[in-house]
């Protein structure tokens, strides 16, 4: 288990890492996530007393990592996998490192195997692709068999069969019982790969739930609904009756309305009643990387001033809902769901510096397995 409390790091005037208090726990896979610059790194390196928090502290069973008895044993990390001497062949590179730890010979040749690399072990590392590094970098963290394990963005540049590869390693690792914590700046990835996610941005906790929950309280449903294009007066006359029977209305640029707030039986028959004909009537579900991206939205440093999305950080007027997703449709200014309504579903959901509250952590339910 790692245990965060009130960590905090600042480089000179700048603040990496800013009062986080979190628990990872044994026996699931937590996902780490948080746009670039948002401070995993700094938390994972502060977790592997790699660098020292300006205040707060975090521990792992316990103990501040430098304290471990044998913290090669208890912990394994994949913090950067071009940090290998390229000279070395893979093999000689994981026998090094067991030397170090007292971790026998032999172990060398399981994770070689775990991670594929069993035919390449003679190679110098200097000529390892990209994916070859990372499994490298995943058979070295592997190496002293450890309760816990830290990935930081273990997929980058992996391709789509490293990527499952990694995935369900982690979900194995986690299934064995042991602590898996992997960041990413991919909430796509994350949702397939983790069951419980802690958010951050600019430093500063975001939110810290199960995956289950993260959907439950960011999935937005809302209807597609389309009129004769030709007949302009009927999409004005669907969505003045919509509205009336209180639903948001929204329209596309492409002629089409999203509407919220009403079932789409309840918008055939208000349609029907009030003589508009239907050329499309669409369930549709927001995403949840559009779920993330709302949340973190305000917490962005580097943001393309091309970026079609830029729009959604411009403030609503008073009162105005946000405008909803089409899955796929690429809609300037349109891409965030709208927050979920009953403050209730969203249990873990904590206030981000977006809207000037504190943040706090998240409350817990699940005991810890161990
Ligand atoms: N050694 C350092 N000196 C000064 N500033 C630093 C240092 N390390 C990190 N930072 C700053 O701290 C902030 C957080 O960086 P960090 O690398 O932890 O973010 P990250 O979430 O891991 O980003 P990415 O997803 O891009 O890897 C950034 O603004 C970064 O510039």
């Amino acid at each position: 288990m790692i245990e965060a409390v009130g960590l905090t790091k600042r480089y000179g005037d700048r603040t990496a890492v800013d009062d986080l208090t979190f628990t990872v726990r044994p026996g699931a896979v937590t996902g780490f996530l948080g746009p670039n610059g948002s401070g995993k790194s700094t938390t994972m390196r502060m977790i592997l007393g790699l660098d020292n928090p300006t205040a707060g502290t975090v521990t792992i069973g316990g103990l501040p990592y430098r304290k471990l008895p044998n913290p090669a044993r208890q912990v394994g990390a994949l913090l950067d996998a071009r940090a290998v001497h390229g000279g070395r062949t893979a093999r000689d590179h994981l026998l090094s490192l067991a030397q170090l730890s007292g971790i026998p010979a032999r172990r060398v040749d399981e994770v070689l195997d775990v991670v594929g690399l069993r035919d390449v072990a003679g190679r110098r590392t200097k000529g390892f692709s990209l994916g070859m590094g990372q499994r490298l970098g995943i058979a070295a963290a592997l190496l002293g068999d450890p309760q816990v394990l830290l990935f930081d963005e273990p997929v980058n540049g992996l391709d789509p069969e490293g990527i499952y590869w990694v995935r369900n390693l982690m979900k194995e690792l986690a299934a064995e019982g042991r602590t898996v914590f992997v960041s990413s700046h991919l909430m796509s990835e994350m949702a397939q790969t983790a069951d419980h996610l802690i958010v951050i941005g600019r430093g500063r906790l975001l939110a810290d739930m199960s995956v289950r929950d993260f959907i439950a309280a960011n999935s937005a449903g809302f209807a597609r609904v389309r009129t004769p294009g030709s007949e302009p007066e009927q999409r004005e006359r669907l969505t003045t009756v919509l509205t009336e029977a209180g639903g948001q209305v929204l329209p596309e640029p492409d002629g089409a309305l999203r509407v919220t707030g009403l079932p789409l039986p309840r918008i055939s028959d208000l349609a029907h009643d009030a003589g508009v004909r239907l050329w499309e009537l669409s369930p549709h579900q927001a995403s949840l990387e559009e779920a993330y991206i709302r949340l973190t939205q305000h917490a962005v440093d580097h943001r393309s001033t091309a970026d079609p999305k830029a729009g959604l950080t411009e403030p609503l007027p008073p009162g105005a809902e946000p405008p909803l997703p089409v899955p796929g449709q690429g809609q300037p200014g349109w891409f965030v769901p709208p927050p979920p309504q009953d403050p209730a579903t969203a249990a873990g959901a904590v206030p981000g510096p977006q809207d000037g509250t504190a943040p706090s952590p998240a409350p817990t339910t699940s005991e810890d397995p161990r």
